[in-house]
């Protein structure tokens, strides 16, 4: 088996009855990497993730973990993978000590149980029963669990969905201590900051297929940057300048006319400087002026407005 690549899917397709969930997806994730699979709602995430994790047989294509077979060989993929699913389930009258205790006797050579405790930052919640959790000490309670056996490979389906900032920067930082003992992690999430923040690479999957992959400078490349400003009423658009080849789109937005800009080529900067200077000459002021590189989110909403071919 070659041991720089923890995940291969070629050409998987899924389907629910005559529907295609996934319509012939292929990727790799690279051992000690974290991969973010994104996607609009219904997009196809968790049903890849199920495969992956050898919940679901494959319909069509191949798909291995660790050089194997998730559903065939689920013996011998289960032990070494960690599954964060995207609703626990728990005992709700065990504490979190005793919830901790009741998986170890699942788990060959787990954690000890102060130590999974305290991975999750729970440690103070050690003695309280799970109903009295909020729901993002359940989230890490499940996290806590999904890391009892080390797993080699880590799946996190929407691991911080309905946490506040700050158990979702906690949780961040408990995912990239695990990438950083060496994991491989595949993560499914909405939020866009959280791929940014935490995956080396990443896949934007609409409607079943792949529409972007690579790191998030790769994804965001050939997007261009943003440059925008208020509209001053006695400029008219056909005198509005082209910035780098670019010419202004025009929106109103709340009763205030909006020129912006998709710079790409000669970059932001050289935009911005022309920009400028053409304002100083014409002594047009450039109220709410805004100039930003194309984020994950611009690729985003793009991705998902386009329509599919199916
Ligand atoms: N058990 C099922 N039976 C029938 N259709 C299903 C089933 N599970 C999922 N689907 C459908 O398959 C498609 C993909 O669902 P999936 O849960 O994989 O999407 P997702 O990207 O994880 O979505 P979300 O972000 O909303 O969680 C959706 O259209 C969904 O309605």
């Amino acid at each position: 088996m070659d041991t720089s690549t923890a995940i291969r899917v070629e050409g998987l397709r899924q389907r629910y009855g005559d529907f295609e969930a996934v319509a012939g997806i292929s990727f790799e994730v690279r051992t000690g990497e974290l991969f973010a699979l994104l996607g609009t709602n219904g997009a196809g995430k968790t049903t890849t993730l199920e495969a992956l994790e050898g919940h679901r047989a494959v319909h069509e294509g191949t798909v291995r973990v660790l050089g194997r077979d998730p559903h065939r060989e689920r013996r011998a993929v289960r032990p070494r993978i960690g599954i964060m699913l995207q609703e626990g389930g728990f005992f709700a009258d065990l504490t979190v000590a005793e919830t901790v205790d009741h998986w170890r006797g699942f788990t060959p050579a787990p954690r000890g149980r102060d130590e999974a405790v305290a991975l999750a930052g729970l440690t103070e919640k050690a003695g309280v029963r799970v109903r009295q959790l909020s729901g993002g000490q359940k989230r890490r309670l499940d996290l806590a669990l999904a890391l009892l056996g080390r797993p080699a490979v880590l799946f996190l389906d929407e691991p911080t969905a309905g946490m506040d900032p700050e158990a979702r920067h906690t949780t961040w930082k408990i995912v990239r201590d695990v990438v950083a003992s060496g994991a491989t992690v595949v993560l499914t999430t909405h939020y866009l900051e959280e791929a940014e923040r935490l995956a080396d690479r990443l896949a934007i999957l609409h409607r079943g297929r792949i529409k972007t992959s690579g790191t998030v400078g790769d994804v965001v490349a050939g997007y261009g940057d943003r440059i925008s400003f208020q509209l001053p009423g006695r400029v008219r658009v056909a005198e509005l300048p082209a910035l780098g080849g670019a010419r202004a789109d025009i929106t109103v937005d709340g009763g205030r006319t909006v020129a912006s800009y998709t710079v790409t080529g000669t970059g932001l900067q050289a935009g911005l400087y022309d920009l400028l200077r053409w304002a100083e000459e014409e002594r047009v002021p450039l109220d709410g002026l805004q100039a930003r590189s194309a984020s994950l989110e611009d690729v985003f909403l793009r991705t998902a407005a386009e329509g599919t071919t199916r």
